[in-house]
């Protein structure tokens, strides 16, 4: 039996003004065509902090609840996606908002990755580690081009990555090619994440990654919803389903790695040197 949340039936095209919300930490209009998009808005690099996860959570249920045509996702900042998980959240961390922390992050992956409604990503700038994991959930990705990076490089701070984002990489690009960068936590420029496959389209500023992403999501104009979200369904339920089994262990896993003494040194020597990189500016 599929769960039944994908036996989406209908797209409703409301006006504009009637499924638009303004978070503290998000925004999210949608257009006369019914396409909703969502900006992240969490100053200076919309790192992932428990609220923002929440948040986007939430959202991304109204989106589906509302019925809109599709979602185009990206950032107000003008030079980062998303810093990824907010390193301050896990560094010398309360336990009970570092389980916070990875939970709403669970909830944030499996909910995008397995959202009904078409999506794509306008990558507006910098996406490392959790900022390329909400693209890679992505139907469509395009980056505007620039001297920005993307990749998962969890481990270039100390954190393994987890079976499931493993799994969500190589549906986008080769295992070999995942395998080769996320074991060393390497970043892709964008003409390297172009080459790959790691993103679909470049363009030139973030209106046009908007423009392009719409484009896509219209594609599935004449086709029936039910057809689109079953079909993405069975694409990524070898992903989805031992995620569901195992989150309690991905869960212990996560907070006993993240705890480890050289795990919090290198955590807090990344702190340092982020401030210092914003000193010498
Ligand atoms: C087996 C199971 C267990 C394992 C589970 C792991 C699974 C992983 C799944 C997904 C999760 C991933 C983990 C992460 O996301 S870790 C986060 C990794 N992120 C990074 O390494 C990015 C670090 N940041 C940068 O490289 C740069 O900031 C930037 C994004 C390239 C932007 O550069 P820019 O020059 O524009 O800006 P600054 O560097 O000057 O930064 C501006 C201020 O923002 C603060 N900052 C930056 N990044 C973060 C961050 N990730 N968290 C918190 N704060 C951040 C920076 O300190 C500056 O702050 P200031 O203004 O107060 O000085």
């Amino acid at each position: 039996m599929f769960p039944l949340r994908l036996l989406r039936t209908a797209r409703r095209v409301l006006p504009a003004k009637s499924l638009s919300t303004t978070g503290q930490l998000t925004d999210l209009t949608v257009d006369n065509e019914g396409i909703a998009t969502l900006t992240l808005q969490r100053a200076p690099v919309n790192s992932l902090n428990v609220e923002l996860l929440q948040e986007l959570t939430t959202v991304l249920g109204q989106v589906e609840k509302d019925k809109a045509k599709g979602l185009v996702l990206t950032s107000a900042s003008p030079s980062v996606f998303s810093a990824g998980l907010d390193i301050t959240e896990m560094y010398n961390p309360n336990v009970e908002r570092l389980t916070a922390l990875w939970t709403s992050l669970q909830d944030l992956w499996a909910t995008l990755y397995s959202a009904p409604y078409p999506t794509a990503v306008a990558i507006n700038g910098h996406a490392p580690a959790g900022g390329c994991m909400m693209a890679l959930c992505c139907e469509y990705r395009t980056m505007v081009s620039g001297r920005y990076t993307i990749g998962l490089n969890e481990t270039a701070v100390g954190i393994p990555v987890p079976e499931w984002l493993i799994g969500t990489m190589c549906k986008v690009i080769s295992q070999r090619e995942a395998e080769v960068a996320l074991n060393a936590g390497l970043m892709f420029t964008v003409e390297e994440a172009l080459k790959v496959g790691l993103i679909d389209e470049t363009a030139t500023d973030k209106a046009d990654a908007i423009e392009k992403s719409k484009k896509f999501i219209k594609r599935f104009d004449k086709i029936s919803p039910i057809a689109h979200s079953l079909t993405k369904q069975r694409f990524r339920s070898d992903v989805l389903q031992p995620f569901a089994k195992n989150r309690e262990a991905d869960l212990n896993q996560f907070k006993y790695v993240v705890l480890q003494p050289e795990v919090q040194e290198l955590l807090g020597q990344i702190i340092q040197k982020l401030k210092q990189k914003k000193a010498a500016k």
